[in-house]
């Protein structure tokens, strides 16, 4: 068996420098697709799909010559084990037209999103980024702001609904070939835990009681300032309110909701765009905070070949944000149409984060070349962007000008952090649950839209500003659904990242309150997070948890100490409120 294992050894070292050549490939025909959507280009990357998937396909046949789950080599165990698994490529081997179906309707999705616009009366039309994002965010008159979201709706999911319901067969099938229950459940199969879908109910029961006190103290802030007759009896707020198309982070409304007036302001877009902030400059703050933690910086081909901001040319691009690798060690960048806003500044150091990654994990083989599961690959430039977001932070990188941390400074910070992190927490949580219910059969296409408004009312206690129907497909509105894009990675990142920022912080001998930790300069920090990042998916991911945290689990506990000033705050604000809402959306607006 031993020279077995050492033939196999050498297969595999070939499989991943072939894999690396095919990779670089594919992506580099996505990426012209993707900052440059033509016919010409979709086909392009549509071809260079295919050839992706026969070799992974091929490569997955290959692999069945070694008796490898006898070896005695764990890693090369782990190594077989992953070239085994195909994903969707596996349709391949049963119906190449299908494969090519499931593909293209993909592309052809994510093309209708990316393509989206919402035109007024007088023909002025605005696409997500950055015309509707801006007036979400902006917009404080109710019916514009309905306009909007009703116009971004018929623009996009009503025109993807029957591609999706087509797509879920085909991915599905595919889902089968591979060995797995439906999509869903190959899904899940990257988090490797038993009882993944038990653990996310538990945490998400944690942190219930401080989104309950969240909503119910935003709600009564913006009865106070659109009327009180504008909202359901049921105790829901009406999605279009929140600053957010999705109403998945409500940061956008804090000048509505600041608990405390008259304090130095958190919200450092104007500063931003008083300093003439460009694109460019935002990524190099980001930039600079991971070289500060000695960890690596973006290399040339990073500055030379990325697209940081929304080409001026008339091309169509996606403008949703991506971090790509082209699994050279030497090519990676981000594709952002960044405007100048601190959300913006957020989300760089978010996708420079999946960029850090891919930096500490050049040197794996091919098949490691992955987060240890995918919320570690989103919680990365999270971590970081708490660091940044904090007002001393903040006053360093002179984005704001003067800091105070009276009690009531502190409660205006941890609710405009509040407004992103514990908001985002329901939606995090539904998004997968309707679609692994739509994988799994128990979600009908008849009623895929009545049962996404049942898991929005119930768990992020918004309902629908305007009557919904199956002719609506709300889900398809935002981005992951037409790009088949798995989502619940980002809850178990937003639970994850405060377990890092917090052993971080200790790390860095940061002693104060965990909301006011800044582990910024600090090499033992860089030092501990670089050497989790470089495992890549090569350790099963609690081993890579403990390496950074100590222990083996995600827990709750981190976030809720981090805002346990605000639940305080917050339970005596909403004392003798009712802070639920029934669960049923407001029947009303929902006609079958
Ligand atoms: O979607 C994103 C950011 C884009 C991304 O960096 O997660 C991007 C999404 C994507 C795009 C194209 C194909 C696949 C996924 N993911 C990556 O670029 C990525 C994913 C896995 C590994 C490395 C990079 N954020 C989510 C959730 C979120 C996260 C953090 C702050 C705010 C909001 C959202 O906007 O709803
Ligand atoms: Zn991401």
């Amino acid at each position: 068996i031993k020279s077995e294992q050492g033939r196999a050894a050498q297969w595999l070292r070939d499989a991943n420098d072939r894999a690396g050549r095919v990779y670089y490939n594919l992506q580099v025909a996505r990426w012209v697709y993707a900052t440059n959507i033509t016919k010409f280009n979709g086909e392009r990357q549509h071809n260079a799909s295919i050839m992706s998937a026969e070799f992974d396909r091929e490569a997955a046949e290959n692999a069945t010559s070694f008796a490898w789950e006898n070896f005695t080599d764990s890693d090369l165990r782990r190594q077989f084990r992953k070239i085994s698994d195909v994903g969707s490529a596996a349709l391949l081997r049963k119906d190449k037209a299908k494969y090519e179906r499931l593909i293209s309707l993909v592309t052809k999705m994510e093309t209708t999103y990316s393509e989206g616009q919402v035109c007024d009366k007088k023909g002025t039309c605005l696409d997500l980024e950055p015309g509707l994002t801006r007036l979400m965010a902006t917009s404080r008159n109710y019916s514009e702001l309905l306009d909007a979201w009703k116009g971004w709706r018929d623009a996009t999911g009503r025109k993807i609904r029957d591609d999706y319901k087509e797509f879920v067969s085909l991915s599905n099938e595919a889902a089968v070939e591979n060995g797995y229950r439906d999509t869903g459940d190959y899904w899940r199969s990257w988090y490797d835990t038993a009882d993944f879908r038990d653990q996310l109910e538990q945490l998400y029961e944690e942190m219930k009681p401080l989104y309950l006190n969240l909503h119910a103290y935003v709600k009564n802030k913006l009865k106070a300032k659109y009327g009180e007759s504008l909202f359901p009896p049921s105790g829901h707020i009406p999605a279009h309110l929140l600053g957010n198309m999705w109403a998945q982070s409500w940061n956008n409304i804090f000048d509505i909701v600041e608990p405390f007036a008259g304090k130095p302001s958190v919200d450092v877009t104007p500063k931003m765009k008083e300093l003439n902030y460009t694109p460019r400059r935002m990524f190099n703050i980001s930039d600079e905070f991971f070289t500060s933690l000695g960890l690596e910086a973006m290399p040339q081909e990073f500055w030379d070949h990325s697209m940081l901001e929304k080409p001026t040319d008339g091309r169509k691009v996606v403008c949703h944000a991506s971090a790509w690798d082209f699994y050279n060690k030497k090519d990676f960048r981000i594709k952002q149409c960044t405007d100048i806003t601190m959300d913006d500044l957020i989300t760089v150091h978010h996708e420079m984060g999946h960029v850090e990654y891919y930096l500490q994990y050049k040197e794996q083989p091919v098949v490691y070349r992955r987060g240890a599961n995918p919320g570690f690959h989103e919680a990365v430039g999270d971590v970081l962007a708490l660091s940044v977001s904090t007002p001393t932070h903040l006053k360093e990188i002179g984005l704001l000008d003067n800091v105070t941390n009276d009690n009531e400074s502190v409660i205006n910070y941890l609710m405009s952090i509040a407004l992103d992190k514990i908001a985002f927490i329901p939606f995090g949580y539904l998004m997968d649950q309707w679609r692994w219910g739509v994988f799994n059969g128990s979600i009908k296409f008849e009623e895929y839209n009545k049962e996404w408004w049942k898991l929005r009312c119930k768990y992020q206690g918004v309902s629908p500003p305007i009557h919904r129907n199956e002719s609506d497909f709300d889900p398809g509105a935002k981005y992951h659904i037409p790009a088949n894009t798995p989502y619940i990675r980002y809850f178990v990142s937003y639970v994850l990242q405060f377990q890092f920022h917090e052993a971080l912080c200790n790390t860095a001998n940061q002693t104060g309150p965990l909301h006011m930790c800044d582990i910024y300069r600090s090499t033992e920090a860089g030092a501990k997070l670089g050497n989790m990042l470089k495992l890549g998916s090569s350790k099963p991911w609690p081993e890579a948890l403990e390496k950074v945290t100590g222990t083996r689990n995600m827990s709750a506990n981190a976030i809720l100490l981090y805002f346990k000033p605000l639940i305080d705050w917050l339970k005596v604000q909403n004392q003798g409120q009712t802070i639920t809402w029934s669960e049923e959306c407001p029947i009303e607006y929902y006609t079958t």
